[in-house]
């Protein structure tokens, strides 16, 4: 969140005022602003995130939680320009990790525009969803939008009773009229995605863009390249391993001696695991596993950075990381 906070500062204080190179002329009632997105675990955040960028920078996945770090994306259009930042599920801490991953959610949430809270059309609204909105409450007047997510995945009428079970949630815990809007959106359908576009952007401030124009995340190219690791690593593994993998890009380096029209990145990258049988998990029978790991992330971190790589890839146990403060620091939690 640092650069969330850099960039939140120093931001222009009046629409047309030119911050930087990048500006020229923005249209008269132009706004722009960062907005977050809260939810169970698995409630679609992050493919919403995907859906309202268009481009893939944050990991999805059909298990909860794998969403660690605080990644954005910028949507940009002719008449605001959004800048989302997206966070983990929101949940009871039971760990430190979890303790601390609240924490941020909530410092984020101090620092944004406008919440945007899913809620998954086809799950009956809980206590985990009652325990989030209660959060929300405790912020202020911040405006908070209701998102019903996968909208696909219900009939009609469920969808319209799910808008109301939602609408009515917000007058009885925010009161005052309750959520700023509830809108019904499937990030997989294509389906009112603009929508949830709209209700976001006239919750923010009138100013010239954040950011130049066609950039999509700021997030550093290190934290995309572990987060496409991630997501390589935990492809078809048992559901407790998400939560006890972290994985650290040690560095990425251009090799030397390499012609300049045909570069190599050497990118060395130590996965963590909590035991050793996770650890079996990962590199599978012979390293049969870690290969396929290791030849998925290359590809997929080759499209992203558009130069070949050499992925060396080292998995290590550090015991119990998630409780211990020492290691969480040091795996840059
Ligand atoms: N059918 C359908 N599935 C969706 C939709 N949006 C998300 N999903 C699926 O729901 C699962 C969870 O989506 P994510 O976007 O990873 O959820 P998240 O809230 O970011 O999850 P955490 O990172 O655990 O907090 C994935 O399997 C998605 O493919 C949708 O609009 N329709």
């Amino acid at each position: 969140m640092s650069g969330h906070r850099k960039h939140d500062t120093s931001r222009p204080v009046s629409a047309g005022q030119s911050t930087g190179a990048f500006i020229t002329e923005v249209p008269e009632g132009y706004r722009a602003g960062f907005a977050s997105f809260v939810g169970r675990p698995n409630a679609g955040k992050s493919t919403l995130t995907n859906a309202l960028v268009g481009r893939k920078v944050a990991i999805t996945s059909n298990k909860p939680q794998t969403t660690r770090h605080t990644i954005r994306g910028i949507v940009h259009r002719p008449d605001a320009q959004l800048v989302l930042v997206d966070t983990p599920g929101l949940h009871r801490p039971r760990t430190l990790l979890g303790q601390r991953l609240n924490d941020l959610v909530e410092q984020t949430l101090a620092e944004v525009d406008a919440i945007g809270f899913c809620l998954p059309a086809n799950e009956k609204i809980g206590p985990g969803d009652r325990y989030i909105a209660q959060q929300l409450s405790g912020l202020g007047r911040k405006p908070v939008v209701a998102v019903v997510t996968k909208a696909d995945l219900v009939s009609k009428d469920a969808l319209g009773e799910q808008l109301l079970a939602v609408a009515r949630l917000g007058e009885e815990i925010l009161g005052d009229g309750g959520w700023a809007a509830v809108v019904p959106v499937s990030a997989t359908g294509d389906y009112q995605i603009e929508a949830v576009s709209d209700v976001l952007v006239a919750q923010l401030p009138l100013s010239p863009p954040l950011y130049p124009d066609g950039e999509l995340t700021d997030e550093p190219e290190i934290k995309m390249v572990s987060e496409l690791i991630r997501e390589a690593a935990l492809e078809g593994v048992r559901d407790e391993l998400p939560h006890s993998l972290a994985v650290v890009v040690e560095e990425m380096i251009p090799r030397e001696g390499r012609p300049e029209d045909n570069p190599l990145l050497d990118v060395h990258v130590n996965l963590f695991v909590e035991r050793s049988s996770q650890k079996a998990i990962i590199i599978g029978k012979g390293g049969a596993r870690l290969r396929e790991v290791g030849s998925r992330a290359r590809k997929s971190i080759e499209g992203l950075l558009g130069t070949k790589i050499y992925l060396d890839l080292h998995v290590k146990v550090a015991k119990e990381w998630q409780r211990d403060p020492k290691q969480l620091g040091r795996l840059g939690f």
